[in-house]
């Protein structure tokens, strides 16, 4: 039998793929592909039910091909896509090389900071050419409450893994370079100085477009190469970061079915105390009187506390 959206049992979660998941292995509700302000997320959006029947919404980042680079994410339509299905919660995936010793190809770490290195080229921000200006908090990257509350949960899956345990790290900085291409031995190193311990191309504008839609937003990311700061070894290249991403992404799919059905329990029965809601109610400084009647209507479909009326 094929299950139906559940209008009663609103979807709470979200999920973003990264390379290499592209889908999860779960009884797919529907499939919808909703057109926001913003234009199009960059795949339509996979209605999915654990088998307790809790459903979670999932978008693969680069489309199901791969065919969306970093840079051409459409982000700010992913996150609002994401918001116009109820979700309150994203949990994104990402492939990240490693610029530490000791995090190695496929272990999996969930950072708590970010370093901006993408190049202002990706549209960033809501708050552009609407006439309505808003300075979302950012100190801490990702929902503090969110990650205390998985990490627990993604350990207990890696240290029960039926392969053999998974190490998992945390309190770790991501830096997020623009791409497509990988970093030179120099910038590879100038990272490590600066106090970064994964990279990716991914994480921005992401997170901060979460954070603008108060969504609360943690990324679990899965290691997959050492980049190329280890002098004595070649530099990563694709073939390198696929090897890892296969079983990485079959470990991700583990994570998902088993700490989703948690997650959306928390969430619902509010136990789990959701930073980003609320956060942009002081965040807007645009005097309320001057707020354009057009930018009301497009921000209302991210932001319908502030906007609507
Ligand atoms: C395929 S290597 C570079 C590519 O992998 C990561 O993607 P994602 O974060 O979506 O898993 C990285 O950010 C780059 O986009
Ligand atoms: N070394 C690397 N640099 C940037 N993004 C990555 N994704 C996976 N490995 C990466």
């Amino acid at each position: 039998m094929v299950a139906e959206m559940n209008s009663e049992k609103p979807i709470l979660v979200g999920v973003i793929g990264g390379s290499g998941l592209y889908k999860l292995d779960m009884e797919i509700v529907t499939t919808v592909n909703p057109e926001t302000p913003w234009g199009f997320p960059s795949s339509p959006i996979t209605i999915a039910a654990l088998p307790s029947g809790t459903q979670i919404a999932f978008l693969a980042r680069h489309g199901v091909n791969h065919s969306v680079t970093p840079t051409e994410v459409p982000a700010r339509a992913n996150i609002a896509a994401l918001k116009s299905l109820g979700v309150q919660v994203i949990v994104a995936f990402s492939a990240v090389g490693s610029l530490r010793e000791e995090i190695a190809p496929g272990d999996f770490v969930i950072p708590n900071s970010i370093i901006d290195r993408t190049k202002g080229i990706r549209p960033s921000t809501y708050f552009q050419d609407v006439g309505i200006v808003a300075h979302a908090m950012f100190g801490d990257a990702f929902d503090n409450e969110l990650l205390a509350f998985i990490k627990p949960l993604v350990k207990k899956v890696l240290d029960e893994h039926p392969e053999g345990s998974v190490k998992m790290h945390s309190e770790k900085t991501v830096v997020c370079m623009e791409g497509p291409q990988f970093s030179t031995r120099a910038e590879s190193e100038m990272y490590r100085t600066w106090g970064g311990d994964i990279i990716n191309m991914s994480v921005l504008p992401e997170a901060k477009l979460a954070r603008e839609a108060e969504i609360s937003y943690a990324m679990i990311c899965t290691s997959t190469d050492y980049d190329c700061w280890r002098v004595s070894e070649e530099p990563v290249t694709v073939a390198e970061v696929v090897k890892t991403l296969h079983k990485n992404a079959s470990t991700s799919k583990l994570i998902t079915v088993s700490i989703l059905d948690h997650l959306h329990e928390a969430i619902a029965s509010q136990s789990l105390k959701l930073k980003a809601k609320g956060n942009m109610e002081y965040s807007i400084i645009t005097k309320k009187e001057a707020w354009p009647v057009e930018s009301k209507k497009k921000l209302s479909y991210i932001l319908p506390e502030y906007f609507s009326s």
